[in-house]
């Protein structure tokens, strides 16, 4: 694919300079398109665009907008697998999951904020004020690789919704399946300025985005490093600023669970998408007593996951999203048999067969501690950290101590049981008994992991101001 153009004030224009970026298949090594790469004066174009738009769009009708989002429901089930096969090339996620999870995900959350729309409250009464909710206006959307179109979707559905305009910058790792999102767009009416898309990197597009004055929110997802600078960037002109960042979930496995079940499935969701989702399970935290049985369990869950090409049968697990993500990955593999985690599985190398590709052999480290590089950074690959605990007090200690705060899981022979030790985790979401999770939300971290919330209700209202008005209900 090639996306050379960006798409601005209804059309698909020339970037303001010639410089390109070639995206790379994770699965070959080999290019498989180029993008155009953007800088300031694409992002002042853009945003200008969203400004200008704003007025009429704000105004528009309930109705207005849920045909509009009927619409691009359409066209994003006529386009599914185009976007499912985007995705697979740049990013690397199996076909299976990039069909089923990946493309699917993004029309879900279109889905769920078409629903809410048609009922929502955009204006009660509180004694003699009226209030009403009010889209905040210009917003600057920027996005990761390791989810893309769903992420996108999690911004673009619930800021239309709203009636804002947006400019988003998708992620320059896996930029095709947001050219075709954009196309829907298009083809689904939007009209002129309320979507923008410019395409380039965190320093030549996300900063200058981050930083402009006509914007009114900044919506990210993506690293903690990275938010933290988005925070920096938006601070002069107080913009609203959603953060959705990086995550170190505990999965603690209580000594009631059907420990097969619960470490079989913690072992699955962790190496699910190649261990790049920031909901990832990536400490298992299990009782001492049956750490060593856990351990087994794990070890053949784990081989019994087979990597390989994106395409390929019964594949579970493809490549990493990138080389710069392959080198990290090994790095902190390293660093967890370096500072004496026991390897149980796995380990440094590509496994055995796949020499051309960014493939990791699923790792599981064992009798680790929380102190280790293992248990604290987010490796953002197949790698389980598998902790032993004394007591469920001491469980709870080690899941809350981590400057994340995104997601939490609990396993427990009954939900009640599982539900009591979710209230005392630090985060903003927990998964009882292997539960998914679920649309209607929200989705969204403590601590490190961002102050944002999105899916649902709460979603839709990070695109909404409040307005009072006084004296309206008297
Ligand atoms: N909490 C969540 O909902 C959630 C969901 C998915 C991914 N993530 C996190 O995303 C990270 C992986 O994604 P990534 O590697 O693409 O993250 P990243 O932070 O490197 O990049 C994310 C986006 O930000 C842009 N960017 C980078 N530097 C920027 C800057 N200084 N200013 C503005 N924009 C900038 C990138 O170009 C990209 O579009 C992981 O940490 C993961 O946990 C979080």
């Amino acid at each position: 694919m090639e996306t050379l153009k960006f798409y601005i004030n209804g059309e698909w224009v020339e970037p303001n300079q010639a410089q390109t970026l070639e995206v790379i298949n994770p699965a070959t090594e080999q290019s498989c398109g180029r993008i155009a790469l953007g800088n300031e004066q694409d992002v002042n174009a853009a945003v200008a665009a969203a400004k200008a738009a704003f007025p009429a769009f704000s105004q528009t009708s309930r109705e207005e907008r849920i045909a509009l989002l009927e619409k691009i429901l359409t066209g994003l089930a006529a386009r599914k697998d185009d976007l499912a096969e985007a995705i697979t090339a740049e990013m690397g996620a199996p076909a299976w999951l990039s069909k089923m999870a990946q493309s699917a995900m993004g029309a879900a959350h279109f889905n769920e904020t078409l629903q809410l729309l048609k009922d929502y409250e955009f204006e009660s009464n509180r004694g003699s004020t009226r209030l009403r909710k009010e889209p905040i206006g210009v917003c600057a959307l920027i996005t990761p690789w390791n989810w893309p179109l769903n992420q996108i979707a999690c911004k673009v559905a619930p800021a239309l919704a709203a009636g804002c305009t947006m400019v988003l910058k998708p992620s320059e790792i896996a930029p095709f399946d947001a050219a075709i999102f954009t196309e829907v767009l298009h083809e689904a009416g939007v009209p002129a300025g309320v979507f923008n898309m410019v395409n380039g990197d965190g320093p030549g597009v996300g900063a200058p985005l981050s930083s402009h004055p006509d914007v009114d929110m900044v919506s990210f997802t993506g690293s903690t490093r990275a938010g933290r600078l988005i925070s920096k960037a938006a601070a002069d002109d107080i913009k609203r600023v959603s953060l959705e960042l990086g995550g170190k979930s505990a999965n603690i496995i209580l000594p009631t669970a059907n420990l097969e079940k619960a470490v079989s499935k913690g072992v699955q969701s962790m190496m699910m998408n190649s261990g790049q989702s920031c909901n990832a399970p990536s400490r298992m935290l299990v009782p001492a007593e049956k750490h060593a049985e856990a351990v087994e369990i794990a070890k053949q869950t784990a081989e019994g996951l087979a990597v390989n090409d994106p395409h390929a049968e019964g594949v579970y697990l493809g490549p990493v999203s990138s080389d710069v993500q392959f080198e990290k990955i090994q790095g902190l593999i390293q660093k967890g048999i370096d500072e004496g985690a026991e390897l149980v599985v796995g380990g440094t190398g590509k496994p055995e067969g796949l020499d051309q590709g960014y493939y990791v052999k699923p790792t599981v480290f064992a009798n680790a501690n929380n102190q280790m590089t293992i248990a604290r950074e987010e490796i953002f690959g197949p790698v389980l950290t598998m902790i032993p605990y004394a007591s469920v007090e001491e469980a709870v200690d080690i899941a809350n101590d981590t400057p994340y705060g995104l997601s939490g899981y609990v396993y427990g022979e009954t939900v009640e049981e599982a539900a009591g030790i979710a209230n005392q985790l630090r985060t903003g979401n927990v998964h009882l008994n292997g539960s998914g999770a679920d649309t209607k939300g929200p989705f969204g971290g403590y601590k490190q992991s961002g102050n944002g919330r999105e899916w649902g209700e709460f979603g839709l209202e990070e695109f909404l101001e409040v307005k009072a008005v006084f004296g309206a209900n008297s």
